[in-house]
């Protein structure tokens, strides 16, 4: 059974003549990384919306391990371009709290405890006790990854989540993402812009066209993958020139 089933999905948003998404069909396997790409506007950020439950479709379903997305849920976490963090919240409190959020059963010790582990393994242990307002934007996202991680389930879905960084905090926490995906082996839905991130990252990647989704490709490119050679080798040249006659198609440059 895959991870993510998507079937004939619809989506328009009020007073649009057309929808957003069309009869989109997809599925995403279970440990999967699946990158989601393509021009400007063509309904990405709204799949992985459908997929959280945080919009719900006109027509079609997206079902979770079996289970039909009603609404919103736990281990369903998004995280966004902006980390989206509570600015009158310390770093371990703002992971503290979601977790609360999500499991009222939780003292507030076991909260802090968690936030504190999920905090150590993206690298911030020594900075639970700051506030986002003292924190790079590097910073702000690896703790709204601490915090989608905490929130347990298997989903981790992300939303141009390094579309802010500059090009070092980019590429550390592409590595920290990948680390954290390969020792835990949750499935990942990326959304990016970026088609080098797309391919060193994942496994799979749907290129979607206005309407939905145009191809789905495999990344075949031995891991670990190392950016450099994204240029150098012949499996990376492919499937990056591949990408990028995709987007001419839709009069997009990259
Ligand atoms: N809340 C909304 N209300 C109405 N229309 C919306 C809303 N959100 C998005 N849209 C429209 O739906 C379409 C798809 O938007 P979406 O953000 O899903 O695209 P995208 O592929 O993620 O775009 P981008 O790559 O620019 O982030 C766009 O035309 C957008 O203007």
């Amino acid at each position: 059974m895959p991870a993510i089933d998507i079937q004939n999905l619809t989506f328009r948003y009020p007073g649009d003549s057309r929808p957003v998404l069309d009869h989109l069909s997809l599925t995403v396997e279970d440990g999967a990384f699946l990158s989601v790409i393509g021009p400007s506007g063509c309904g990405k950020s709204t799949l992985l919306r459908l997929i959280s439950g945080l919009s719900l479709p006109d027509g079609g379903c997206v079902t979770i391990g079996g289970q039909p997305v009603t609404g919103p849920g736990p281990g369903r976490a998004i995280v966004f371009q902006q980390g989206g963090l509570f600015p009158w919240l310390t770093v371990r409190g703002n992971v503290a709290f979601a977790l609360r959020k999500a499991d009222a059963s939780l003292t507030r010790q076991q909260a802090n405890d968690r936030a504190a582990a999920a905090l150590v393994r993206v690298g911030l242990g020594d900075d639970l006790h700051r506030y986002p307002g003292e924190l790079s934007g590097g910073m702000a996202q690896r703790v709204a990854i601490a915090r989608a991680l905490t929130m347990g389930g298997d989903l981790l879905l992300l939303d141009e989540p390094f579309g802010a960084l500059d090009p070092k905090n980019r590429q550390a926490l592409q590595q920290l993402l990948l680390d954290l995906w390969e020792s835990e082996r949750k499935t990942v839905v990326l959304v990016t812009h970026d088609i080098d991130e797309a391919i060193i990252l994942s496994d799979r990647i749907a290129f979607f066209r206005p309407g939905g989704l145009r191809l789905t490709l495999p990344v075949d490119f031995p891991r670990p993958r190392v950016p450099a050679a994204l240029l150098t080798s012949a499996a990376g040249c492919a499937i990056r020139k591949r990408l990028i006659g995709l987007f001419y198609e839709y009069g997009e440059a990259v």
